[in-house]
This record gives C-alpha cells, structure tokens and sequence, in this order.
C-alpha cells in the first residue's frame, strides 16, 4: 500500500498561539475509506478540519495530502480535496448554474464533460428546476445541495464533509451518502464530521472521537467496543459512556 491520502501527525493548533485547541491530532486516511470524524459540541471537529483545509496553520506538526505539504503548492494541494462545508457558502450575485460554472472554470474541467455531470447532479438532488434560481432565494437544504453538487463536480483524492446532513430531507441524505459510497469505491477517500452517530456507525469504516481537542478513540466500531470493553454496544453507547467518564475525570 502507498502512503495514505491524508495524514495527520500531531497537530496542535487552534486559532491563537499558546491557546491551542487540538492537542497532537492525528488522522491517516487510506483510499477507499470512509472516516468519521465525532465528539462533542466544541470538541475540535470543525478546527480540525479548518486546519487540514489550510485556513489555520498548525503551531506544531505537519499535515500531509498525498505525501505533499500545503506549502509546497497551495493551488495544488487545494485542487486534492473537495469540502462540502457545514455552513453553505454562496455568491449573491450568481445563479446556481453559474456556481457549477465557475467551479469548472476554477477546476478546468471539459465543458462537455462538466455539463453532462452537472446535469446528472441535478437530477440526482432533485435541483433541475433551479438552475437559473439565485440562491438566496433557496431553502436551507437547496442551499446545501448546491454545496454538494459544486463538490461532486471535481474527482479529488479527499472529500471532507462537515456534518452534512442537518437541513437535507432524507431523499438528500441517500443521494448524499450512495455518491459518496460511490467515491469511496472509486478510489476516493472520505473525512466526515457528523453528531448522526448511526449513520456514522453505518457508513464509516473508521471512526476518531475527539474529546476537548484529543483523539481519545479511534479504530472500527469493533476496535472501539473492544477498547471500552463494551461488547455489542451501540457506537452511540460508547460515544456516551466515554464523554460521560472524561467529564467526571
Ligand atoms: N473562530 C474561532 N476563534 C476562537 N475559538 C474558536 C473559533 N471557532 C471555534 N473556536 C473554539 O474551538 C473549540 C473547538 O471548536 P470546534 O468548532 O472545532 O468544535 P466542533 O467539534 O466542530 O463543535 P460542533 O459540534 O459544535 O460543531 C471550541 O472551544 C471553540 O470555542
């Protein structure tokens, strides 16, 4: 096997020096594999991965994508990944095809191959009637939607999905997780943060749970019922048993 796709080694960062909010983090990730990403609300999920996306520099450690540093080549290591964020982000101003639009642009993606994809992408969300809509004027999950189209469009070696199913009906949600199944078998690998311990259960090959800024678990569901040593527990079970131990010290 080659070197994993994503690999974090003890990272320490956060968002001000000397008040570091992950302690040596660190995740590997394979191709063809789904990880989830769990832990409490203010646990460091979403620093984690504002870290591995190069919006925060770690104060210590090193993160690598494809066995390349973000510093070698900004553009290019950006270009490995897709991010579907928690929180859609959107210009005003452009109509939903035009967002597709200038993802192919900022990708280079064939223009015969980008529509053809797009087209499909749409349908599978159910999004064709918008596409001459502007966002703004979206529901919650629309927006979202237009999120996940955008980061389908592209092939990366990483998708990075931040708790992707708050606001998506539950058609949305099976689109959202049979491509990324789909990815997954084609190679792709997969970072997912989500608090839908089941659908994490179900979906993820391996689980890491932070605890303030720790990796306190990490492995298969079967690793963590054997480190708990609790046989047969739900991943939800353990998820409680261990936050709960950690509060009371
Ligand atoms: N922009 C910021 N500036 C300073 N501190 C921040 C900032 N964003 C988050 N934090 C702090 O970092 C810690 C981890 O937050 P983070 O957002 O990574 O948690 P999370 O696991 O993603 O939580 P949630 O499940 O609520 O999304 C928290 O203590 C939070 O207060």
């Amino acid at each position: 096997m080659g070197h994993p796709v994503l690999q974090v080694q003890e990272i320490t960062g956060g968002y001000m020096k000397g008040k570091p909010v992950l302690h040596r983090v660190s995740i590997d990730i394979q191709s063809h594999e789904m990880v989830g990403l769990i832990g409490l609300n203010g646990a460091g999920k979403s620093t984690t991965i504002k870290h591995i996306l190069g919006l925060l520099d770690p104060f210590e450690g090193t993160i690598l994508l494809g066995g390349m540093k973000r510093k070698d080549s900004p553009a290019e290591y950006a270009s490995r990944m897709s991010y579907i964020p928690e929180t859609p982000l959107f210009y005003e101003h452009l109509t939903l095809w035009e967002h597709l639009e200038l993802t192919a642009m900022a990708y280079q993606l064939n223009q015969s191959d980008f529509e053809k994809r797009a087209k499909e992408l749409l349908q599978e969300f159910r999004m064709e009637r918008m596409v001459n809509w502007f966002p703004s004027t979206f529901s919650k999950g629309m927006k979202q939607k237009l999120m996940i189209i955008n980061a389908f469009l592209t092939d990366p070696a990483l998708y990075i999905v931040d708790e992707p199913f708050v606001g998506l009906d539950p058609r949305g949600i099976q689109s959202l997780l049979q491509m990324l199944e789909k990815k997954k078998r084609e190679g792709a690998s997969i970072l997912m943060s989500t608090h839908i311990l089941a659908t994490a259960e179900q979906y993820c090959d391996r689980l890491i749970l932070l605890h303030e800024g720790r990796v306190v678990l990490r492995g298969t569901l079967a690793d963590l019922r054997q480190q708990t040593g609790m046989e047969r527990a739900s991943l939800e079970d353990i998820f409680l048993t261990v936050t709960e131990v950690q509060r009371n010290g």
